[in-house]
């Protein structure tokens, strides 16, 4: 493993939009660095640009006019995908189905004319690093699906690159297999350092993996962050509903206080800010009982998921909120509570158009 270590460059895009010849513009010019060893994460709905610009990186797309790749402070705009040194998956797997796991892996040493010798050792090495041992000699159309991406990571980090991208490598697992596929590749991209750009549009697996998160919108960067900054700080009602649950509520302020369906809210920061609306997050707002607190409400519907409740509570004027409450708490529809926000639980967001 440690041979495989450190092997990450730094990647700088800069000024790089996408126009295709149809006219569809997939991507706006976008400026971004990504550190040596870094994970990024794309992540966005669809349509929204997200390969378009993994595609660049790659060499697959060559940007608009004026925009520029460098790898490790080096210009490579124009160098062919092949001479770029990336390793890359797909949703689909692109494996050769005919051959064994072990000439996947090792297709594109061979190819390169790496020793015998030292292709065995690296094959080796990768089959225990992603968990496929025992299946070395099978072909891949024998293997499931979670197999055939463990092989595919393995064949694209084999070749040592010095960025790794991925496009949605888990869409097509089930939920179950997803997350234990997401955990092991999080250790496993931690193991190897290799930069790694990784697009999805799924939130939680790109907090889970993600250094930092870019959210993109119709092909532009709503924000980027690590995931707490975005899941606590979105930048935009849009960055807010995308990543976790929100509660959006359109409400005025006066005198330090949001007015909500329920009563009064006091909230912290800049309260002056002329139009706006507050996001407060389903688990920072408490069950707490109805008589003394400063907001009330009834509860509309209790679903228990588990490890947590959520409860959608009805205010006055018949707005409604979610609250995520502990599963210990008694919570019955009907039933009226209320509820306690701390200040800095509320968040003010510019209100969109
Ligand atoms: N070769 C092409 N010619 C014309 N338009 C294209 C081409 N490739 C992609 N697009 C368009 O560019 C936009 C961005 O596509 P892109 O594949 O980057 O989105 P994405 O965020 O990766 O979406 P998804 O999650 O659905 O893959 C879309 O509107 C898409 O239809």
């Amino acid at each position: 493993m440690s041979a495989q270590a450190g092997h990450g460059a730094s990647v700088h895009i800069e000024a790089c939009g996408k126009t295709f010849a149809d006219g569809t513009r997939a991507l706006e010019p976008a400026t971004l660095e990504i550190a040596r060893g870094e994970t990024l994460v794309l992540l966005g709905p669809s349509g929204c640009g997200k390969t378009t610009m993994l595609r660049i990186i790659a060499g697959l797309e060559v940007p608009d006019t004026g925009g520029r790749v460098l790898f490790d402070g080096k210009d490579i705009t124009a160098v062919p995908i092949e001479r770029r040194n990336v390793g890359m998956v797909f949703q689909s797997y692109a494996l050769f189905p005919n051959m064994t796991v072990c000439d996947n892996i090792g297709y594109g040493l061979k190819i390169r004319g790496v020793s015998e010798k030292e292709r065995a050792a690296r094959i080796a090495e990768l089959v225990a690093l992603t968990n496929i041992s025992g299946l070395e000699n099978r072909r891949i159309d024998q293997l499931s699906g979670g197999q055939r991406q463990r092989v595919a990571l393995a064949r694209a980090v084999a070749i040592r690159p010095g960025i790794l991208l991925l496009d949605e490598p888990l869409t097509a697992l089930d939920a179950a297999l997803r997350d234990r596929l997401r955990g092991e590749l999080n250790r496993l991209l931690r193991a190897l350092g290799i930069t790694t750009i990784y697009v999805t549009h799924d939130q939680s697996e790109a907090m889970e993996l993600g250094d930092r998160i870019v959210v993109m919108e119709k092909g532009t960067i709503a924000q980027i962050g690590t995931p707490r900054e975005i899941y606590f700080t979105p930048k935009s009602r849009f960055v807010a509903e995308f990543i976790g649950a929100a509660n959006i509520v359109e409400a005025a302020i006066e005198n330090g206080y949001l007015v909500l369906p329920g009563g009064r809210q006091p909230i912290d920061g800049d309260a002056n800010i002329p139009a706006a609306v507050a996001m407060i997050r389903p688990e920072t707002i408490r069950v707490v009982e109805a008589g003394s607190a400063p907001l009330s409400g009834v509860i509309d519907s209790v679903s228990f998921i588990g490890d947590r409740q959520r409860l959608v509570v009805r205010g006055a004027s018949n707005r409604l909120l979610t609250v995520d409450a502990p599963n210990t708490v008694q919570a019955r529809p009907g039933e009226r509570i209320g509820l306690s926000i701390s200040p800095d639980a509320v968040r003010l967001l510019p209100s969109e158009n």
